[in-house]
């Protein structure tokens, strides 16, 4: 059957080098036009593009904001191709009636595994003794070095990521405590601490694991940093923005700190050919990576297929199942009828408006499936009707008030 909207017309835009296997994902359902870049792009530039595009794909680094929003006039649905969504303005895609779309789940082992490896490393006091011997040095001494087994790892934020560290230090027979502010089940034998400070105080080594909220901004800085044992190490593998790091830098001068292992940065380069800057920078105690917590080869490839697959499966069948900000509906297929899809901001009478097109033009529907939240209602209605009528019954739910979106998927 003809698509109102033919795939090969449908431009999908991939920023940040995401996986092949997202391209892949995209070939095989039949999308041709893929523009692929390895690299962020600059604002003016990213603007350009995704007003051009149907689809768009990003990492943590292209930051969807209101503006960028604003150009994406032909916009159906972002992809986020990694955990973290706090780059997208969530809000005013949903006023816009754009789902986003992100993996949840499929780089939270990646992250757990390095937190886990740093622990020990940071615990052993590798991160210096491996600097000095590149520089010749040598420091053959037990002094400031620890088993993990029987330290007590605090970790703030017991997610999904949280939840697998912790699981991960109890086979190194570490105690774990956490703090999150949900109440959450606790896995093994960890268990929740009475608060963040209690945390702070009590643990050795203390690991962010907290989305990027208003409440997570600068939630470790002086005054959190000062509560922590003398001699604790922190691991933030979360977003740059949770940590002060003016405040860490010197924390660890002062030696309260003893070491650290940080991922994630208040201001990150913007490609592997920009400079890195930080204040620690050069300090021997401390791990620095690039923002790879997530980026192991098994991850990437996963998360490539899966929001590629979650992203095609909205732009071939409507349904929104896991969309971060968006009313959720999963749809069965019925080919046999055509379907149409209703974005619309959630106020009294459009439902009833979109129901009178129908029985006004005698259409008789099939199925409808509507979720809405409070700004946005999302109606799906399978209806008997051939490609003509179906694409005249677009028109004029475009011309009902209130719409924000319409298609005619198949
Ligand atoms: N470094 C990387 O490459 C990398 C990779 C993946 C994820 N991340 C980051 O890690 C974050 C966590 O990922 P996840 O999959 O575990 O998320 P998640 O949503 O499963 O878990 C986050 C937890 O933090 C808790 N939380 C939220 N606000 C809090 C607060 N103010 N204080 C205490 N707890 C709070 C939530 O209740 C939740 O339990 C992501 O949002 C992302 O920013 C980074
Ligand atoms: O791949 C990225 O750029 C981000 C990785 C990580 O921070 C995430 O949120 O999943």
């Amino acid at each position: 059957m003809k698509t109102s909207y033919p795939k090969q017309d449908i431009k999908v835009l991939l920023l940040e080098g995401v996986s092949q296997s997202a391209v892949e994902t995209f070939r095989q359902a039949g999308y041709t036009q893929i523009e692929y870049h390895q690299k962020s792009l600059p604002e003016a530039e990213l603007k350009a593009r995704v007003a051009e595009a149907h689809i768009v794909g990003i990492r943590s680094r292209s930051h969807l904001t209101a503006d960028v929003l604003a150009e994406a006039k032909r916009l159906i649905a972002v992809g986020c191709f990694c955990i973290g969504t706090n780059q997208v303005d969530l809000a005013t895609a949903k006023k816009l009636g754009v789902p986003v779309f992100n993996a949840p789940y499929s780089n939270t082992r990646s992250v757990a595994e390095l937190v886990l490896a740093e622990t020990i490393m940071l615990l052993r006091g590798i991160p210096q003794k491996n600097a000095l011997c590149h520089r010749g040095g040598w420091t053959k001494s037990a002094a400031g070095s620890y088993e993990a087994r029987g330290k007590t790892l605090g970790v703030i934020g017991y997610g999904h990521i949280g939840t697998q560290v912790g699981v991960l230090a109890e086979g190194l027979g570490m105690q774990v405590i956490f703090h999150d502010i949900e109440t959450k089940l606790s896995l093994g034998n960890a268990r929740a601490a009475a608060s963040l400070d209690d945390l702070l105080e009590r643990s050795d080594v203390v690991t962010l694991h907290v989305p990027e909220t208003p409440a997570t901004q600068m939630m470790i800085s002086a005054e959190q940093l000062a509560k922590m044992r003398a001699g604790s190490l922190l691991i933030n593998a979360s977003r740059g923005t949770v940590v002060d790091i003016d405040a860490l830098a010197s924390a660890l001068r002062r030696e309260h700190l003893a070491g650290a292992a940080i991922d994630v940065f208040p201001v990150e380069p913007k490609g592997n050919d920009d400079p890195f800057v930080s204040p620690l920078v050069g300090m021997d105690n401390v791990i620095l990576t690039p923002h790879i917590g997530g980026s192991t080869l098994e991850a990437q490839d996963n998360i490539g297929i899966e929001v590629a697959a979650k992203l095609v499966r909205y732009s071939d069948n409507g349904s929104t199942l896991s969309a971060v900000n968006f009313p959720e509906v999963s749809l069965p297929e019925h080919p046999k009828s055509r379907r149409l899809l209703h974005i619309h901001q959630n106020v009294p009478g459009v439902l009833s408006r979109i129901n009178e097109l129908f029985s006004a033009g005698n259409i008789n529907i099939d199925a409808q499936f509507l979720q809405t939240d409070p700004q946005v209602g999302y109606v799906v209605i399978d209806v008997s009707a051939d490609e003509a009528q179906a694409n005249a019954l677009k028109d004029k739910l475009a011309a009902i008030q209130g719409t924000l979106r319409t298609r005619v998927l198949y």
